[in-house]
């Protein structure tokens, strides 16, 4: 079922539909670490005031003005380390001239203390009011589990996905906060925010509020895989799906050799027997080509259309050697 509420903010008219599910859009504001909200997937943590107001400055100076930035067509972004494509949502393996500052050590090592694997490759992302990113999932084998993401000068509404079934949790992320995308939600879910430039959350009184959005900057931070992703959601791996296709591959070759390759060998005179008359369509066209043409005929078998006419040049093969022997030139 779904109901439509009406808010009036600073006379502007909001319209905003709601499932009547309660893990539509959840407030983090009473969420601890240790206590995420059980409709939230699995691996999914928020640390509100992770980092200071002096932190968030200087995070900010170390970012904000950098002239590497990249204009993407709904943000701007700035990759250390490596560089995390968009398009894909792969990294490229080839390191860049810049690494992590040094100067973000402190907020490293807090993460690192709640059991986060240390990163070695950062993605800053600026977002306007009315910006935002594309559901997506960072694919698997491109980083470890454990994704971090710090959001400066701006609450923002992020969107979850589950990937199985499509059920939606809606997260606010505060200002200053960390979230870590682990396991189930970085596995099988895909995140994303909706460009707009208001979000409608719930409130503490379990009624609605309205968060304008200001300029946000995020820090996304993972480490860079070096092995093969071995998580137990194969359905959504790209490095188990890879290794299937080429398991697949090989079978399909092994089944084509014995029950086709072999079983032509084994035929091959009795089929070249029972097929010795071109087809009168097929000797027709053959016919119908101007003196001097090419004739390739790719799966000769027994050769019979390489002389239906004698004013072509005519090319035969067969991949079954026993057929060819068969030949009736
Ligand atoms: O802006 C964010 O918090 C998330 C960015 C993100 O998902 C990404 O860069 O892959
Ligand atoms: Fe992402």
């Amino acid at each position: 079922m779904m109901v439509l509420k009406q808010i009036f903010c600073n006379s502007v008219l909001f319209i905003s539909y709601f499932f009547t599910l309660n893990f539509s859009c959840i407030s983090a504001n009473m969420i601890d670490l240790k206590e995420s909200p059980k409709v939230w997937p699995s691996g999914l943590k928020l640390k509100e005031n992770f980092i200071s107001e002096e932190e968030e400055e200087k995070l900010l100076d170390l970012t904000v003005s950098d002239p590497q930035t990249l204009q993407l067509k709904h943000r701007t972004v700035k990759h250390y380390g490596f560089e995390f494509k968009y398009g894909s949502n792969k990294v490229d393996r080839n390191p860049l001239p810049n690494a992590i500052p040094e100067e973000m050590e402190p907020i490293i090592k807090k993460f690192v203390e709640l059991g986060i694997t240390r990163p070695n490759q950062l993605t800053v992302n600026h977002y306007a009011p009315g910006q935002g990113i594309p559901l997506h999932t960072d694919t698997h084998s491109s980083f470890e589990d454990g994704i971090i993401s710090i959001s400066l000068c701006s609450d923002i509404v992020m969107d979850f996905m589950s990937n199985d079934d499509g059920r939606r949790v809606s997260i606010v992320l505060p200002r200053r906060s960390c979230l870590i995308i682990s396991q189930e939600s970085r596995y099988s879910w895909s995140h994303g925010i909706t460009p707009r430039k208001y979000d409608v959350t719930q409130a503490a009184d379990n009624g609605l509020t309205v968060i304008r959005r200001e300029n946000r900057t995020s820090l996304t931070f993972r480490k860079v895989r070096t092995s093969k992703c071995d998580c137990t959601f194969s359905r959504w791996c790209d490095s188990q799906l890879e290794d299937s296709a080429d398991l697949s591959e090989k079978t399909a070759d092994n089944i084509e050799r014995k029950h086709v390759f072999h079983v032509y060998d084994e035929i091959a005179s009795h089929f070249s027997e029972t097929r010795h008359s071109p087809w009168p369509n097929v000797k027709a066209f053959i016919k119908s080509f101007p003196v001097g043409s090419l004739l390739l005929d790719i799966g000769c078998g027994n050769g019979k259309y390489l002389t239906c006419s004698q004013s072509l040049f005519s090319i035969g093969t067969d991949r079954s050697k026993q057929l060819l022997n068969g030949l009736v030139l």
